[in-house]
């Protein structure tokens, strides 16, 4: 029997992985992908051509890169359909809104016209049968000392050059958003209960987890006949 049967975690799953920058969100969507042999979808980085420009003046760029973000994340989210599941997903479109978007404009970073109307494509977007929600998001949290130590030492020049008070706001942001967040179940955990890098069997608890919140959740959805 493999994990997923193990676990009893249905074949046509969705699994979001969400959490601040560095936190590991990309590690552990390989480690649970691996695990259960599911497809991943990635945030690509390397090829995102506003990224940079982004983290040298974010007046300038932040919008352009909101709208990039969303449509590399709802052609994931098509993707995802089309399969029918089985997928881990690093990074929730939830947080472009809740965290991202949010923090820019209120920080003053993004001008008020262009957030209402990234905001406005955002609620159309989402509001489609391209979007189910996913079936659980895991949201990974840590001590701050800890996921600066993880920016650090991971080397993207544009974030080790970032001041560090932008990672704090972002950190304090993320704490609060994650216990006013209802839109789909959610497994916390905490980095410092596991480590899939150098032990691989740490993941296990985290399946068992992972089946239990699906089972429950899944049951509730069918009888509230929900989607
Ligand atoms: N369990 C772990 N123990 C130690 N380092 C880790 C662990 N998980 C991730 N890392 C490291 O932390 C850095 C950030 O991880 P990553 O998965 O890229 O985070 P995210 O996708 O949330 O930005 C990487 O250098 C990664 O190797
Ligand atoms: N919506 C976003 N707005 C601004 N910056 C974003 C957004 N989504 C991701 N990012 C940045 C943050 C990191 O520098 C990279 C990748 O994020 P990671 O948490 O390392 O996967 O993109």
């Amino acid at each position: 029997m493999n994990a997923r049967e193990r676990y009893g975690i249905p074949h046509d799953s969705v699994i979001t992985i969400a959490g601040t920058v560095g936190v590991g969100k990309s590690t552990m969507t390989n480690a649970l992908a691996d695990a259960l042999n599911f497809r991943t979808s990635f945030e690509k980085v390397e090829t995102n051509p506003y990224l940079d420009k982004f983290y040298q003046d974010f007046e300038r760029w932040s919008f352009h890169l909101q709208i990039y973000f969303l449509a590399e994340r709802f052609k994931e989210q098509k993707k995802i359909f089309e399969y029918g599941g089985g997928f881990i997903q690093d990074r929730s479109i939830y947080e472009d809104t809740g965290i991202f978007a949010r923090m820019h404009y209120e920080k003053g970073t993004m001008s008020e016209t262009d957030y209402v109307t990234y905001r406005n494509l955002f609620d159309a977007m989402v509001m489609t049968p391209y979007f189910p929600h996913p079936d659980l998001l895991i949201y990974l949290e840590g001590s701050f000392d800890d996921i600066l130590t993880r920016i650090q030492e991971r080397g993207r020049p544009m974030e080790q050059e970032t001041p560090v008070e932008y990672w704090e706001e972002m950190f304090k942001r993320y704490e609060n958003w994650i216990d006013n967040f209802n839109s789909c179940p959610v497994l916390r955990l905490n980095i410092a209960d596991y480590d899939v890098l150098n032990d691989k069997s740490s993941i296990e608890p985290v399946l068992e987890k992972v089946g239990h919140f699906i089972q429950q959740s899944r049951k509730w959805r069918s009888s509230h006949l929900l989607t």
